[in-house]
């Protein structure tokens, strides 16, 4: 199957910035995450009708948690610990496309189980995004992917060239915040990831 890029938004960042990045860079991604924990519904609608108003498409777009906002625009739902769970919400929204973000294989088991499209599996490299957490690492990694059917995308850390051992460990794709998001030149480096597909 093809490897999935996925980026993720900050949730530091206004809703004119994540617009003008995605709006750049969307041809060249897979999934674009909303991760915009201190949005109200209402705010993060705005983000939504912004993001389909440049052009966007909606296919690529995921919200982070909002069962309630996926529902209502039609795009992915990726849910975490402090989400609803992945069986409630497959079991009422069963066309929903459900991601969930895991940190261990009875996680990922447990996604499974409910009925998840896929999961988010880290952070397997050092992020200034979870400082003070050691990495999982490459070998758990390659753990979750055999411990589960499910497609496991890798996140944390990772820079261009951590892609191919990624691949090596069996990942079915990559998610990347800061080093697309905080970029200075957002759209060079998405093509340098892409390079490494
Ligand atoms: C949002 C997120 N979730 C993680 C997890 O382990 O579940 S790590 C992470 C941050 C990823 O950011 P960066 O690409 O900047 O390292």
């Amino acid at each position: 199957m093809k490897k999935q890029f996925h980026v993720i938004s900050t949730g530091r960042q206004s809703t004119e910035q994540v617009v003008a990045i995605a709006s750049q860079i969307h041809p060249y991604v897979d999934a674009i995450h909303l991760r915009e924990k201190t949005k109200t519904a209402k705010e993060l609608a705005e983000m939504m009708e912004e993001l389909l108003f440049h052009g966007v498409p909606k296919e690529k777009l995921v919200v982070n948690d909002r069962v309630d906002v996926a529902i209502v625009y039609g795009v992915k739902v990726q849910l975490a610990f402090h989400s609803l769970s992945v069986r409630q919400v497959k079991e009422c929204f069963p066309s929903l496309s459900v991601g969930c973000s895991v940190h261990s294989q009875d996680e990922a088991k447990e996604a499974e189980d409910g009925g998840a499209d896929y999961c988010i599996y880290g952070h397997v490299f050092p992020t200034a995004s979870k400082r003070g957490v050691p990495p999982r690492g490459i070998e758990a990694l390659a753990q979750i992917v055999g411990a589960v059917r499910i497609p496991v995308i890798a996140i944390g850390g990772i820079q261009p060239h951590h892609v191919p051992s990624v691949w090596e460990a069996g990942a079915a794709g990559i998610a990347v915040m800061s080093g697309v998001f905080c970029a200075e030149d957002p759209l060079r480096e998405v093509k340098r990831y892409r390079q490494m597909f």
